[in-house]
């Protein structure tokens, strides 16, 4: 058991998908893995443990934003030896070529958080990477099924709500999306040395104020979870 966790020891799979909403999190459980089991009710923070075409596979929620994930991360990692974490989340989409729906594989993450320079100090811009062998297997499994898919960096802000950044000249940069987590996901994954992806569903186009439905969030998720199970499947176990 961990400060936020309130797992037996072992009741955790060595891979984790890692949804923010907790409510997102059941619904992975309840809708792709059979021998499902609860194992964390802590804040309604759900994390379950069950089977994907055989293969152990856990997803926790993580809440919203880089604190709430460092801690769901952290304690994965070193109370419960989880070796692969992977992100399934929603994003803005900043960049024009990146279109409501679009699945976004988050190669690295830009951050206006403090987590790098609290970690390196001054003057050291570390650049949060996400683990290229996953994120290969995940771009060729979107790609046979056809989803619409890009990758590339992505923005990891600390607000929701946020008119201080120059999200133009970040677009202009190339960065695709915007979400709240990857930059810390991808910190503490190189530091415990875990692999680390974030995989995005675009819920809003900010640059042409799109939003896609309560309804249509929900069901176009199913594309991009199905990738985070696949490439679960895959690495579990490794
Ligand atoms: O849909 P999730 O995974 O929560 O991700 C995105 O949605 C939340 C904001 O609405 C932030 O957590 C952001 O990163
Ligand atoms: O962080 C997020 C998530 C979805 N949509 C946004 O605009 N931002």
């Amino acid at each position: 058991m961990s400060t936020h966790i309130n797992a037996a020891p072992g009741s955790i799979a060595d891979t984790v998908l890692l949804p923010g909403d907790p409510l997102r999190a059941k619904y992975m459980a309840e809708n792709f893995m059979t021998d499902v089991t609860l194992y964390n009710t802590v804040r309604n923070a759900f994390g379950y443990t069950g089977l994907y075409k055989g293969k152990r596979v856990s997803v926790q929620a993580t809440g919203m934003g880089i604190p709430s994930i460092s801690i769901y991360a952290t304690e994965l990692m070193t109370e419960y030896g989880v070796q692969n974490l992977i992100r399934t989340g929603t994003c803005g989409g900043m960049a024009d070529t990146v279109n409501l729906r679009d699945i976004v594989l988050a190669q690295s993450s830009t951050t206006d958080s403090s987590i790098i320079a609290n970690t390196f100090g001054p003057g050291v811009y570390f650049a949060p990477t996400g683990d290229f062998d996953m994120l290969q297997r995940a771009y060729k499994v979107a790609q046979d099924a056809g989803y619409r898919v890009k990758v590339g960096n992505v923005l990891g802000e600390d607000r929701f709500y946020n008119d201080e950044l120059d999200k133009g000249k970040l677009a202009d940069y190339g960065v695709l999306a915007t979400e709240m987590e990857t930059p810390a996901l991808y910190l503490l994954a190189a530091k415990y040395h875990r692999r680390a992806l974030a995989l995005m569903t675009v819920s809003d186009q900010l640059m042409r104020d799109e939003h896609l439905s309560a309804d249509d969030r929900q069901l176009t998720l199913n594309d991009m979870i199905k990738i985070g199970f696949e490439v679960a499947a895959q690495v579990a176990g490794e």
